[in-house]
């Protein structure tokens, strides 16, 4: 980590190049301050910025951006050596009489007020090695001026120095040195430029006058404290100084001046973070506002260099309005961006790189602010003098004769440091010293290099100017096609109403009239889209904005049609995809520890499931070969086994719902038969009745003898039906019970299958526990990538183990169904051959009825599950059986009863003929364990009935069922 935060924190050069304020006005420098313990508290170490090179830094988020400025500080430039490096040059440049701006910008709590002020309790930097930039500028400054004071004493060279300290807070400027005065304001003179109204303005001849103002102005400065900042500055500040000299030289007066700005900016801050609330916010919101005007500017500005005219809001802010001259206008001007490095304040260091980058592309336009005013006639003899040295010089250059007549001049350039005397080539005839003919040498070379500087400035100027102009001949030209155009569409219409006037007089027809007003038209949109393409501008904006437009379409509908959740949803089945890629290359790459960590990892696994016991120690590679071989058998196998199982299955689906049919059948038949039965009782009863009452049925018996013959054919029908359907059941039956037969051979193969795969796998495992002992350490990948798949067959095996065994229990369940289906099915058969027999045996039936016919005994019916009458026959019922059938009424309780033991109506009938009872009786019986009360009363009343009137006892027997509750 250290190491790392070494590499990260690496130191690179800091230094000025000094020729850099020759060719530039604007210089960009990025100070990166330390971490801060809260900051570290919350990111660690983690950082937002990486510095590549003296010039270069890079934001290391996504995406990585790389920006290049004039100089980039790290947190180890102290601000002694920022100083050395910004401050002193700018010193410098006021000296020399041009405007000088220094603005620290950035986010709130980047070292802004540290990075202009300081420390400044303690004085001047010899006290304090956190001595701000403005001290250390005005200590240097005092001690230039000394400097200058000295060597030009010749020139009687005077300097004042007047400061003042304002500050911006809620759109409203401040004096700082009297407090008294508030809401100053801006006013703009064309001789003094821009200036505030009233403000204070105190002369200062020393470092420690400056001090001195600034402690007094900082201590009356809005501070407070934010959850980003524990002394924020909740305004802009400006410390402004304005430095003048004078000196005369040959009968002129000389006067310079320069104004320097030394600007605390309020920081940017994201409200979220800074927690500002009510006066707070009010003051951030003011302080976003003018900072995103101060933006504005500058994105103007820079288009501006780019040839754009447009406006630039400089009246937006008091700030900008204050600082224009410093903006884009005759000033040099430094930015010191401040930034935090932590990853917490990424995006505001992002928007301060890139406010910095833009701020970059500003062009001022410095020049020295000097005058020159004095005698005119000694002006017009210097000016003489100047011609004649220019002449002179020319001539030496193209190596002609020396005038030495004129060699005594007295040349004296405007602006230069000082006038001074040629003396010729050899200076004899100078009364000057040899010393001071090099002094004046070296004056006369910084005169021509100020000279030279500030005609290459004119050029610059000049070119500017002609790129101005050749902008503004376009322009013109560009107007004078249109009002061509206009004249051209002039004439059109002009034409159009002489010829509409023609229509009116009936010169022309009015079709004419439309044909040529339709061609003026074409002409017109001939001219007009040559206007529009002419106009580039136009184009360009057009085409601007058709992909404008397709950008708001874009945005729109990436976020109205849920694109943004489509594409959110893709990323993470990307990253999920990665993930997974990644996964996989670690597992597949020989990383040791991973390997060795998944193996132990996948040991503990097996050993928690309780069935295996493996180590995580690799095998040789031989045997592995042969394992993966057979767990690729097993694999195979088991995914065979799979589909049989798949294909068992559906089939055991099939047989149950054959069985379900089955059933229905059966149910069916049993239902048809029990009807088929009960009517033929029916029949019969009355055949016996005639037999036992001659003289009741003989009247009727050749109708009887013609409704039973149309009765049988009809059974015979119903049973030849019903005996089909059961041959039909009992073929799916049987069909059945072969597939049963060929489900049950193949679940054996399968269990058989199984039980090898169980031993093959179990004698893989015990292989593998055997080798495992001798492996070494080296392939521990393998063992585990094996492990895994022989616990993935195993598992794969109990499940098929359970799967095998539940269908086992549902093959057993199916058999024993089918088992209680055959049976019933057996059943119904038996009973249907029974009924047959009755049927066939019907004559002698009559033969045996007639034995019933002896003395009177009562049965209690429905063996063993006696009819259970919940109600008792309504007695109108009775009596109804009275009359019809009997001599007396036989539904009576207690009586002598026969009990029957699971009777079916042939044994009852049987035993009933056995024990010669001529009677029967529906008896409120006694037992309740009747499985069907109501159908056996039923069966019993139906049986009775057969033996009485048919057609009027099957009504009882109904009765019967439904008393006995169904
Ligand atoms: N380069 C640096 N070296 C050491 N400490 C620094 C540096 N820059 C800033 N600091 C410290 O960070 C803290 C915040 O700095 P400062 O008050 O200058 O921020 P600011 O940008 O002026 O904030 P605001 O806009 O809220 O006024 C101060 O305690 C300061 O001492």
């Amino acid at each position: 980590m250290i190491i790392l935060l070494e590499a990260l924190c690496q130191s690179f050069e800091f230094r000025e190049d000094p020729s850099f304020w020759k060719d530039h006005n604007v210089q960009v420098i990025i100070r990166i301050r330390p971490l801060s313990s809260s900051e570290m508290s919350l990111q660690g170490y983690s950082r937002c910025v990486r510095q590549d090179s003296c010039h270069t830094i890079t934001w290391t988020g996504h995406p990585e951006s790389r920006f290049t400025f004039d100089l980039v500080a790290d947190e180890n430039v102290s601000q002694e050596m920022l100083f050395k490096v910004a401050g002193v040059q700018m010193v410098e440049n006021c000296m020399g009489g041009y405007n000088s701006c220094m603005f620290a910008y950035g986010q709130t709590g980047s070292g802004k007020t540290h990075t202009m002020l300081g420390d400044i309790e303690g004085g001047t930097r010899r006290h304090s090695v956190n001595c701000g930039m403005t001290p250390r500028v005005f200590e240097y400054l005092f001690s230039r001026i000394q400097k200058e004071k000295e060597a030009r004493r010749e020139e009687k060279i005077k300097f004042t120095c007047k400061c003042s300290f304002l500050e911006i807070y809620n759109e409203q400027i401040l004096d700082l040195l009297d407090t008294s005065s508030i809401n100053l304001q801006v006013r703009e003179d064309t001789k003094k430029g821009v200036y505030v109204e009233n403000l204070t303005e105190v002369e200062v001849t020393s470092a420690r006058d400056v001090i001195q103002q600034l402690v007094q102005g900082s201590a009356n400065r809005k501070v407070a404290a934010t959850n980003m900042n524990r002394a924020s500055s909740r305004s802009h500040s400006v410390f402004t100084c304005i430095i003048e000299s004078k000196w005369e030289s040959q009968g002129v007066t000389h006067h310079r001046f320069a104004r320097l700005n030394l600007v605390d900016l309020a920081g940017s801050e994201r409200q979220k973070s800074s927690g500002a609330e009510g006066e707070r916010l009010k003051e951030a919101t003011n302080i976003n506002k003018s900072l995103s005007t101060l933006g504005l500017v500058i994105m103007n500005l820079v288009n501006m260099s780019n040839g754009k005219s447009l406006h630039v809001p400089y009246r937006d802010s008091k700030l900008t309005f204050l600082l224009q001259d410093s903006l884009g206008g005759n000033a040099k001007t430094i930015i010191i961006a401040n930034i935090s490095p932590s990853s917490c304040c990424s995006l505001e260091t992002l928007s301060t790189l890139k406010f910095a980058q833009r701020a970059k592309f500003i062009k001022n336009h410095a020049i020295v602010n000097e005058d020159a005013s004095g005698d005119v006639l000694a002006m017009r003899i210097q000016i003489q003098q100047l011609k004649k040295e220019v002449s002179r010089l020319q001539s030496l250059v193209n190596g002609g004769d020396e005038n030495h007549e004129n060699d005594a001049l007295t040349v004296s350039f405007p602006g230069s440091p000082g006038s001074f005397k040629w003396e010729g080539l050899h200076g004899s005839f100078s009364p000057f010293t040899s010393d001071k003919r090099t002094s004046q040498k070296k004056e006369y070379e910084a005169a021509l290099v100020g000279a030279f500087r500030r005609e290459k400035d004119k050029d610059i100027a000049l070119q500017a100017l002609a790129a101005e102009n050749q902008a503004a001949v376009q322009l013109a030209k560009q107007r004078e096609d249109e009002i061509q155009g206009l004249k051209m569409r002039l004439r059109f219409r002009e034409a159009g109403i002489k010829r509409l006037e023609a229509v009116a007089s009936g010169k022309i027809s009015a079709e004419t009239h439309l044909l040529k007003e339709k061609e003026d038209h074409l002409k017109e949109i001939e001219v007009l889209r040559a206007q529009v393409d002419r106009n580039q501008e136009v184009t360009k904006f057009a085409m601007e904005n058709l992909r404008l437009k397709e950008d708001i379409r874009r945005l729109k509908s990436f976020c109205e049609e849920g694109e943004r959740e489509r594409m959110n949803e893709q990323i993470m089945i990307l990253q999920n995809k990665l993930l997974e890629a990644l996964d996989w290359k670690l597992m597949h790459e020989s990383d040791p520890l991973i390997i060795q960590k998944r193996s132990s990892d996948m040991a503990m696994d097996i050993h928690g499931d309780g069935n295996l016991i493996l180590s995580g120690q690799e095998s040789a590679s031989p045997w592995r070969t042969s394992v993966n071989e057979e767990n690729e058998f097993l694999r195979m196998q088991a995914i065979q086994n799979q589909s049989e199982m798949d294909s068992l299955r559906k089939k055991l689906n099939f047989c149950l719902e054959e069985k379900d049919k089955l059933e229905g059948h059966v149910n069916d038949l049993v239902t048809e038969l029990e009807v088929e039965r009960s009517s033929k009782a029916i029949k019969e009863e009355p055949q016996k009745l005639q037999i036992e009452l001659p003289s009741i049925t003989t009247d009727h018996m050749p109708n009887i003898a013609l409704n039973d013959q149309i009765e049988l054919k009809t059974m015979v029908d119903a049973i030849a039906t019903a005996s089909q359907r059961e041959a039909e059941a009992h073929e799916t039956a049987i069909i059945l019970s072969k597939e049963n037969d060929e489900l049950r051979m193949k679940l054996k193969v399968l269990i058989e299958d199984n039980n090898k795969l169980i031993e093959l796998y179990e004698r893989a495992v015990a292989e593998n526990n055997d080798k495992n002992s001798d492996a070494a350490q080296n392939s521990q990948e393998e063992n585990a990538q094996n492990h895994n798949n022989d616990l993935t067959v195993f598992a794969e095996e109990l499940e098929m183990r359970t799967e095998v065994e539940n269908l086992e229990h549902q093959l057993m369940e199916m058999h024993e169904e089918n088992e209680k289906l055959l049976g019933l099915y057996e059943k119904a058969m038996q009973e249907r051959d029974e009924f047959k027999r009755m049927l066939s045996s019907g004559g002698q039936n009559s033969t045996e009825i007639r034995e019933f016919n002896c003395p009177e005994k009562f049965v209690e019916v429905d063996g063993g599950e006696s009819l259970h009458l919940e109600k008792s026959p309504p007695s109108g019922e009775a009596k109804l059986l009275e009359e019809m059938v009997f001599s007396e009424s036989f539904v009576q309780s207690g009586m002598e009863v026969l009990q029957l033991d699971k009777p079916s109506i042939y044994g009852e009938a049987k035993e009933l003929e056995e024990s010669g009872f001529t009677r029967m009786n529906v008896q409120n019986g006694s037992s309740q364990q009747s499985e069907n009360p109501g159908w056996s009363g039923f069966r019993w009343a139906s049986y009775l009935c057969g033996k009485a009137n048919f057609s009027r006892l099957s009504s009882f027997g109904t009765k019967c069922a439904e008393w006995s509750g169904k």
